[in-house]
């Protein structure tokens, strides 16, 4: 897939740039192409032009990177079915070409969705191509309202046609997620009435789909309005005439009852959680309301080039952030190796296996210390910093992860509880936590700790470093925290995490059990 990872939806920018190139080549030597590939082409002219900003910033936008696996998926791909010959046109790229599936384009769609509901987004201006979020009710003063796509200066539009808020409709529908589809079929209702439009969907299937939808989520006097506009437009539907009996006897069973449109993945701490990624949304931009800040040598390494210590929690957990710990290149090399190695990020299952989850999108790879100077050296200087053994069997290796398109990890510990320590705990349970962030976000995915409040910036190259157990050997559940989704950038992190044995002396135990 590649909306599981940022860098991948990067790599299509250069598959469309080097498309547009190859066709407007061909054009310029005299060959002939069908209007609609022509226009592709001329439309992805600025990726080239290098005058022009990041051509990736197109895909660290989530509309964006709707719009181009849209345009891979589909436009250019019946374009180039039209060719007789395509490799005329694109020569030996053709043989390589990997456009991305309908699989990517529904993982898109469904992507915006979650980011509409963690960050409130206005659907409407998301339809206009602007990502606005907006604070809810019970929410802190902290938090404010910000359009954060004008952050950044967009090149290009990225309006959302009605057939895509249609589609988003459709694709929340199959998924069995009605209180989106209720949504974006009932907003493509909405510009169908307001607007004539030519290039509008069919206005009885976006009906029987809403009434559909509605009926799923016991709307039944609803859906019968809309099942009963349907059957005006069709009279000699027989299975639309089924269904407004079918709803009409569940409305009158519901008699007074008032329906309200509610989400459907409630979850326990969900809205903490999703107010703290709204506080932080531009964290790495506001001041912080961090405890204090030092000069921080905790071994002889430190010596000329102290840490800078930011602390944003004091005790139970312990949350630091060391600021500048590694360098440009350290963090560029860190990435470039985690590429060719990536997986699909997999979360400890029920059943104590790997399992895939919708919670987690993003892309895995694991760094050992043998693999390159540049792990080893970072390794060590993790044990310089905490003062624990990062040797093998004591310390994991790197994790490198590049989150994908709205790509977040909700509340988890990172310590093993439960079933799972049987099968994770070999080398004793994790104690510390250092996690690099190897590139910045423009907004979104700060890494958040709902029980203590804490909302900590991602700042390139720099490290958040928070101890999950006591030197007793007790675990603290306080340190209970989640990566917010990334709302607009592309999220890098390592984490290294230190087990307890191998460790015994460097961090013994306090003369008492709560020291
Ligand atoms: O991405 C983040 O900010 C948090 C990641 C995390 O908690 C983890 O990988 O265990
Ligand atoms: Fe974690």
């Amino acid at each position: 897939d590649f909306f599981s990872a940022t860098v991948h939806m990067e790599g299509l920018v250069w598959v469309e740039s080097e498309m547009a190139r190859a066709v407007r080549n061909h054009v310029r030597l005299g060959g002939l192409v069908p209007p609609e590939l022509h226009r592709l082409a001329e439309g992805a002219a600025w990726l080239s032009d290098p005058t022009r900003v990041n051509p990736n910033s197109l895909v660290h936008n989530p509309i964006g990177a709707y719009l181009l696996i849209k345009r891979l998926n589909q436009e250019w791909a019946n374009a180039i079915k039209t060719l007789p010959q395509p490799q005329e046109v694109f020569g030996e790229m053709y043989e390589e070409l990997q456009l991305p599936s309908l699989a990517d384009l529904e993982g898109c769609a469904l992507a915006l969705m979650r980011l509409q509901d963690v960050y409130n987004l206005d659907m409407r201006r998301v339809i206009d191509g602007e990502i606005v979020m907006k604070c809810r009710p019970n929410d802190t003063d902290a938090c404010h309202d910000v359009n954060v796509s004008e952050l950044k200066n967009r090149t290009v539009p990225l309006r959302l046609s009605i057939l895509d808020v249609f589609y988003f409709g459709i694709v929340a529908q199959s998924h069995n997620d009605f209180y989106h589809a209720a949504l974006w079929l009932n907003e493509t209702l909405a510009i169908m009435n307001a607007n004539e439009c030519e290039l509008c969907p069919d206005r009885r299937e976006v009906l029987d789909r809403l009434a559909d939808t509605y009926s799923k989520l016991r709307n039944h006097r609803g859906a019968l309005q809309l099942f009963s506009e349907s059957y005006r437009i069709d009279p000699t539907n027989p299975h639309t005439q089924a269904r407004i009996r079918d709803e009409e006897y569940y409305a009158n069973l519901q008699g007074n009852y008032v329906w309200q449109l509610q989400r459907s993945d409630d979850w326990e701490g969900r809205d903490k959680y999703e107010e703290l990624c709204r506080v932080g949304v531009l964290q790495n931009r506001a001041p912080r309301a961090s405890v204090s800040c030092r000069y921080f040598r905790p071994s002889p390494y430190f010596y000329l080039q102290p840490i800078k210590m930011e602390v944003l929690h004091e005790t139970n957990p312990v949350i630091h952030l060391f600021h500048d710990i590694v360098s440009e290149s350290e963090a560029a090399r860190m990435r470039e190796m985690a590429v060719p190695k990536f997986h699909r990020s997999v979360v400890v299952g029920d059943d104590g296996g790997d399992a895939i989850i919708l919670n987690r999108v993003s892309e895995t790879a694991w760094h050992f210390d043998y693999d390159d100077p540049v792990v080893a050296r970072l390794s060590r200087r993790v044990d310089y910093a905490t003062g624990l053994s990062t040797a093998e069997g004591t310390a994991e290796a790197f994790q490198v992860v590049n989150y994908g398109l709205g790509g977040q990890y909700i509340p988890h510990t990172d310590y093993f509880e439960g079933d799972h320590v049987t099968r994770h705990v070999q080398n004793g349970n994790r104690v510390v936590t250092f996690l690099l962030y190897l590139s910045d976000v423009d907004a979104g995915g700060a890494t958040v700790f709902p029980i203590v409040d804490v909302a900590v910036p991602v700042v390139r190259n720099s490290a958040a470093v928070f101890w999950s157990m006591e030197k007793s050997g007790a675990v603290v559940p306080n340190s209970l925290h989640a990566g917010c989704p990334v709302l607009i950038g592309s999220k890098w992190i390592a984490n290294k995490w230190i087990r307890e044995h191998g460790n015994e002396f460097r961090r013994p135990c306090g003369l008492t059990p709560d020291e």
